[in-house]
Protein backbone atom coordinates (compact mmCIF):
# COMPACT_ATOMS: atom_id res chain seq x y z
CA UNK A 1 0.00 0.00 0.00
CA UNK A 2 1.59 3.61 -0.70
CA UNK A 3 1.12 6.64 1.93
CA UNK A 4 -1.11 7.87 0.28
CA UNK A 5 -3.39 4.82 0.60
CA UNK A 6 -2.68 4.12 4.32
CA UNK A 7 -3.33 8.07 4.93
CA UNK A 8 -6.81 7.77 3.36
CA UNK A 9 -7.66 3.99 4.81
CA UNK A 10 -6.47 5.76 8.47
CA UNK A 11 -8.56 8.87 7.78
CA UNK A 12 -11.48 6.20 7.00
CA UNK A 13 -10.93 3.57 9.54
CA UNK A 14 -10.52 5.83 12.96
CA UNK A 15 -12.66 8.96 11.52
CA UNK A 16 -9.76 11.19 11.79
CA UNK A 17 -8.00 14.33 10.33
CA UNK A 18 -5.73 14.42 13.07
CA UNK A 19 -2.09 13.79 13.01
CA UNK A 20 -0.41 13.21 16.72
CA UNK A 21 2.99 14.33 16.61
CA UNK A 22 5.48 13.16 18.83
CA UNK A 23 7.90 15.94 19.78
CA UNK A 24 9.23 14.22 23.10
CA UNK A 25 11.07 16.88 25.61
CA UNK A 26 11.90 15.53 29.00
CA UNK A 27 11.77 18.84 30.71
CA UNK A 28 8.19 18.59 30.00
CA UNK A 29 7.20 14.78 31.60
CA UNK A 30 4.96 14.85 33.99
CA UNK A 31 6.76 14.75 37.08
CA UNK A 32 7.25 10.78 37.57
CA UNK A 33 9.34 10.83 34.35
CA UNK A 34 10.75 14.90 34.04
CA UNK A 35 13.98 15.36 32.91
CA UNK A 36 15.16 11.78 32.57
CA UNK A 37 15.90 11.52 28.52
CA UNK A 38 16.06 7.61 29.04
CA UNK A 39 12.27 7.71 29.27
CA UNK A 40 11.76 9.37 25.61
CA UNK A 41 10.18 5.85 24.55
CA UNK A 42 8.27 5.25 27.73
CA UNK A 43 6.32 8.60 27.13
CA UNK A 44 5.85 8.04 23.41
CA UNK A 45 4.89 4.63 23.61
CA UNK A 46 2.04 5.28 25.63
CA UNK A 47 0.86 8.64 24.11
CA UNK A 48 0.96 6.21 20.86
CA UNK A 49 -1.14 3.82 22.79
CA UNK A 50 -3.59 6.26 24.38
CA UNK A 51 -4.34 7.37 20.92
CA UNK A 52 -3.70 4.91 18.24
CA UNK A 53 -7.71 4.99 17.46
CA UNK A 54 -7.98 8.28 17.16
CA UNK A 55 -5.33 9.68 14.54
CA UNK A 56 -4.77 9.37 10.65
CA UNK A 57 -0.80 9.75 11.35
CA UNK A 58 1.96 10.03 13.62
CA UNK A 59 4.59 12.34 13.32
CA UNK A 60 7.66 11.91 15.17
CA UNK A 61 10.02 15.04 15.10
CA UNK A 62 13.50 13.27 14.61
CA UNK A 63 15.51 16.32 16.64
CA UNK A 64 13.48 15.63 20.23
CA UNK A 65 15.25 12.58 20.03
CA UNK A 66 18.65 13.16 18.49
CA UNK A 67 19.48 16.14 20.85
CA UNK A 68 19.42 13.76 23.50
CA UNK A 69 21.39 10.75 21.70
CA UNK A 70 18.14 9.11 21.70
CA UNK A 71 17.96 7.33 18.42
CA UNK A 72 17.77 4.09 19.41
CA UNK A 73 14.66 5.02 21.33
CA UNK A 74 13.33 6.23 17.68
CA UNK A 75 14.01 2.97 16.42
CA UNK A 76 12.34 0.85 18.94
CA UNK A 77 9.17 3.82 18.62
CA UNK A 78 8.86 3.03 15.04
CA UNK A 79 8.62 -0.47 15.76
CA UNK A 80 6.03 -0.19 18.24
CA UNK A 81 3.61 2.24 16.43
CA UNK A 82 4.28 -0.65 13.04
CA UNK A 83 3.52 -3.33 15.25
CA UNK A 84 0.57 -1.92 17.52
CA UNK A 85 -0.45 0.68 14.97
CA UNK A 86 -0.16 -0.99 11.90
CA UNK A 87 -3.42 0.87 10.14
CA UNK A 88 -1.47 4.69 11.22
CA UNK A 89 0.84 5.75 8.73
CA UNK A 90 3.80 7.57 10.09
CA UNK A 91 5.43 10.96 8.41
CA UNK A 92 8.89 11.18 10.21
CA UNK A 93 9.78 14.74 10.81
CA UNK A 94 13.39 15.26 9.53
CA UNK A 95 12.94 18.60 7.25
CA UNK A 96 15.89 17.77 5.24
CA UNK A 97 17.39 19.55 2.12
CA UNK A 98 21.43 18.75 1.17
CA UNK A 99 22.53 17.78 -2.38
CA UNK A 100 21.51 14.39 -4.48
CA UNK A 101 24.47 12.27 -3.01
CA UNK A 102 23.73 13.89 1.05
CA UNK A 103 20.03 13.08 0.23
CA UNK A 104 20.45 9.79 -0.68
CA UNK A 105 21.87 8.58 2.83
CA UNK A 106 18.60 11.11 4.59
CA UNK A 107 16.46 8.69 2.61
CA UNK A 108 17.91 5.70 3.51
CA UNK A 109 17.81 6.71 6.84
CA UNK A 110 14.34 7.89 6.97
CA UNK A 111 12.84 4.59 5.17
CA UNK A 112 15.40 2.00 5.89
CA UNK A 113 16.36 2.46 8.88
CA UNK A 114 12.83 3.64 10.82
CA UNK A 115 11.02 2.33 8.50
CA UNK A 116 8.84 5.67 7.90
CA UNK A 117 6.38 6.07 5.57
CA UNK A 118 6.96 9.59 4.53
CA UNK A 119 8.81 12.67 5.42
CA UNK A 120 9.15 15.99 5.68
CA UNK A 121 11.70 17.63 3.61
CA UNK A 122 12.93 21.59 2.39
CA UNK A 123 12.66 22.07 -1.23
CA UNK A 124 15.25 24.90 -0.72
CA UNK A 125 18.17 23.19 -3.22
CA UNK A 126 15.88 21.67 -5.65
CA UNK A 127 14.57 18.59 -7.67
CA UNK A 128 17.39 16.99 -7.30
CA UNK A 129 17.77 17.47 -3.58
CA UNK A 130 14.05 15.32 -3.20
CA UNK A 131 14.53 12.95 -6.36
CA UNK A 132 16.82 10.22 -3.96
CA UNK A 133 13.33 9.84 -2.22
CA UNK A 134 11.15 9.41 -4.79
CA UNK A 135 13.29 6.01 -5.35
CA UNK A 136 11.20 4.45 -2.44
CA UNK A 137 8.34 3.76 -4.52
CA UNK A 138 5.44 4.60 -2.31
CA UNK A 139 7.16 6.58 0.13
CA UNK A 140 5.57 9.84 1.01
CA UNK A 141 7.70 12.89 0.53
CA UNK A 142 6.37 16.43 2.40
CA UNK A 143 7.61 19.55 0.88
CA UNK A 144 7.68 22.68 2.97
CA UNK A 145 5.40 24.75 1.38
CA UNK A 146 4.00 27.50 3.97
CA UNK A 147 5.39 27.44 6.77
CA UNK A 148 3.08 27.76 10.44
CA UNK A 149 5.83 29.74 12.11
CA UNK A 150 6.05 33.88 11.95
CA UNK A 151 9.18 33.94 10.09
CA UNK A 152 7.49 31.66 7.33
CA UNK A 153 6.65 35.24 6.16
CA UNK A 154 10.50 35.75 5.41
CA UNK A 155 10.45 34.32 2.11
CA UNK A 156 6.95 35.02 0.76
CA UNK A 157 6.61 38.52 -0.69
CA UNK A 158 3.76 38.96 1.53
CA UNK A 159 5.69 42.16 2.46
CA UNK A 160 7.32 42.95 0.27
CA UNK A 161 6.45 44.58 -3.13
CA UNK A 162 4.84 41.79 -5.31
CA UNK A 163 6.58 41.12 -8.52
CA UNK A 164 3.95 41.65 -10.35
CA UNK A 165 2.55 38.64 -12.22
CA UNK A 166 4.97 36.39 -10.52
CA UNK A 167 3.82 33.73 -8.46
CA UNK A 168 5.11 34.05 -4.65
CA UNK A 169 7.47 31.43 -3.70
CA UNK A 170 4.57 28.93 -1.92
CA UNK A 171 2.50 29.13 -4.42
CA UNK A 172 5.24 28.30 -6.87
CA UNK A 173 6.42 25.02 -4.82
CA UNK A 174 2.60 23.94 -4.63
CA UNK A 175 2.55 24.35 -8.40
CA UNK A 176 5.72 22.31 -8.67
CA UNK A 177 4.46 19.05 -6.41
CA UNK A 178 0.99 19.32 -7.68
CA UNK A 179 2.50 18.83 -11.48
CA UNK A 180 6.38 18.33 -12.72
CA UNK A 181 7.86 16.92 -9.51
CA UNK A 182 5.36 14.46 -8.72
CA UNK A 183 6.85 11.92 -10.25
CA UNK A 184 4.72 8.80 -8.86
CA UNK A 185 2.43 10.53 -6.89
CA UNK A 186 4.44 10.48 -3.63
CA UNK A 187 4.58 14.53 -2.84
CA UNK A 188 2.44 15.98 -0.10
CA UNK A 189 3.14 19.93 1.06
CA UNK A 190 3.48 21.53 4.35
CA UNK A 191 1.44 24.38 5.42
CA UNK A 192 0.86 26.07 8.49
CA UNK A 193 -2.78 26.01 10.16
CA UNK A 194 -1.67 29.83 11.42
CA UNK A 195 -2.02 30.82 7.54
CA UNK A 196 -5.74 29.51 6.38
CA UNK A 197 -5.99 31.88 3.34
CA UNK A 198 -3.07 30.37 2.30
CA UNK A 199 -4.55 26.71 2.73
CA UNK A 200 -6.84 27.74 0.49
CA UNK A 201 -4.88 28.93 -1.93
CA UNK A 202 -2.73 26.04 -1.73
CA UNK A 203 -5.41 23.45 -2.53
CA UNK A 204 -6.15 25.54 -5.45
CA UNK A 205 -3.16 24.95 -6.53
CA UNK A 206 -2.28 21.50 -5.66
CA UNK A 207 -5.85 19.89 -5.96
CA UNK A 208 -4.80 16.41 -5.20
CA UNK A 209 -1.50 16.19 -2.98
CA UNK A 210 -1.98 15.54 0.95
CA UNK A 211 -1.21 18.47 3.17
CA UNK A 212 0.37 18.18 6.54
CA UNK A 213 -1.16 20.83 8.30
CA UNK A 214 1.02 21.72 11.69
CA UNK A 215 0.31 24.85 14.08
CA UNK A 216 -3.55 23.86 15.73
CA UNK A 217 -2.96 23.54 19.76
CA UNK A 218 -0.18 25.04 20.66
CA UNK A 219 0.64 27.67 17.92
CA UNK A 220 -2.94 28.99 18.29
CA UNK A 221 -3.98 27.98 14.52
CA UNK A 222 -7.31 27.44 13.41
CA UNK A 223 -8.94 23.68 12.79
CA UNK A 224 -11.82 24.87 11.76
CA UNK A 225 -10.70 27.10 9.26
CA UNK A 226 -7.84 24.75 8.34
CA UNK A 227 -10.60 22.28 7.63
CA UNK A 228 -12.70 24.08 5.46
CA UNK A 229 -9.73 25.50 3.49
CA UNK A 230 -7.56 22.43 2.71
CA UNK A 231 -10.04 19.42 2.61
CA UNK A 232 -12.69 19.18 -0.05
CA UNK A 233 -15.44 16.49 -0.21
CA UNK A 234 -15.93 15.67 -4.30
CA UNK A 235 -19.53 13.23 -3.88
CA UNK A 236 -18.53 11.73 -0.54
CA UNK A 237 -14.88 11.65 -1.27
CA UNK A 238 -12.04 13.65 -0.50
CA UNK A 239 -9.74 15.15 -3.57
CA UNK A 240 -6.70 14.37 -0.58
CA UNK A 241 -6.40 13.54 2.51
CA UNK A 242 -4.95 16.30 5.38
CA UNK A 243 -3.26 15.70 8.06
CA UNK A 244 -3.91 18.37 11.13
CA UNK A 245 -0.98 17.98 13.60
CA UNK A 246 -1.19 18.93 17.04
CA UNK A 247 1.84 17.88 19.21
CA UNK A 248 2.35 19.93 22.87
CA UNK A 249 -1.18 20.50 23.13
CA UNK A 250 -1.50 16.72 23.24
CA UNK A 251 1.62 15.41 24.88
CA UNK A 252 1.36 17.95 27.51
CA UNK A 253 -2.01 17.79 28.24
CA UNK A 254 -1.40 16.92 31.99
CA UNK A 255 1.67 16.84 33.81
CA UNK A 256 0.63 14.27 36.39
CA UNK A 257 0.53 10.21 36.06
CA UNK A 258 -2.64 10.59 33.74
CA UNK A 259 -1.42 12.30 31.21
CA UNK A 260 -1.63 9.59 28.36
CA UNK A 261 -5.65 9.96 29.14
CA UNK A 262 -5.23 13.56 29.28
CA UNK A 263 -3.67 13.20 26.08
CA UNK A 264 -6.66 10.98 24.73
CA UNK A 265 -9.14 13.65 25.94
CA UNK A 266 -7.08 15.97 24.20
CA UNK A 267 -6.86 14.00 20.73
CA UNK A 268 -10.36 13.46 21.30
CA UNK A 269 -11.86 16.58 21.32
CA UNK A 270 -9.09 17.76 18.62
CA UNK A 271 -10.63 15.14 16.34
CA UNK A 272 -13.96 16.21 16.78
CA UNK A 273 -13.42 19.45 16.30
CA UNK A 274 -12.01 18.64 12.57
CA UNK A 275 -14.61 16.27 11.99
CA UNK A 276 -17.27 18.59 12.76
CA UNK A 277 -15.59 21.00 9.94
CA UNK A 278 -15.40 18.41 7.91
CA UNK A 279 -18.73 17.30 7.77
CA UNK A 280 -17.44 13.97 7.62
O1 LIG B 1 7.00 20.17 9.20
C1 LIG B 1 6.40 20.33 10.27
O2 LIG B 1 5.91 19.38 10.86
C2 LIG B 1 6.20 21.70 10.76
C3 LIG B 1 6.10 22.68 9.78
C4 LIG B 1 5.66 23.96 10.14
O3 LIG B 1 5.47 24.82 9.29
N1 LIG B 1 5.41 24.23 11.45
C5 LIG B 1 5.55 23.28 12.44
O4 LIG B 1 5.27 23.59 13.60
N2 LIG B 1 6.01 22.03 12.11
C6 LIG B 1 6.23 21.01 13.17
O5 LIG B 1 4.95 20.67 13.73
C7 LIG B 1 5.05 20.49 15.15
C8 LIG B 1 4.17 21.51 15.83
O6 LIG B 1 4.15 21.29 17.20
P1 LIG B 1 3.09 22.02 18.19
O7 LIG B 1 3.20 23.48 17.93
O8 LIG B 1 3.58 21.63 19.55
O9 LIG B 1 1.73 21.46 17.87
C9 LIG B 1 6.54 20.60 15.47
O10 LIG B 1 7.08 19.30 15.42
C10 LIG B 1 7.10 21.42 14.34
O11 LIG B 1 8.46 21.11 14.10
Amino acid sequence: MTFLDQLRTAERQNGSLLCVGLDPEPAKFPEHLRGDASKIFDFCAAIVDATADLVNSFKPQIAYFAAHGAEAQLEKLMEHMRRTAPQVPIILDAKRGDIGSTAEQYAKEAFERYGADAVTLSPFMGFDSVAPYLKYHGKGAFLLCRTSNPGGDDFQPQHLRDVPGQPRLYEHIAALAQGPWNLNGQLGLVVGATYPAEIERVRALAPTVPLLIPGVGAQGGDAVATVKAGWKSVEGTTTAPIAVNSSRAILYASAGPDFASAARQEALRTRELLQNASAF
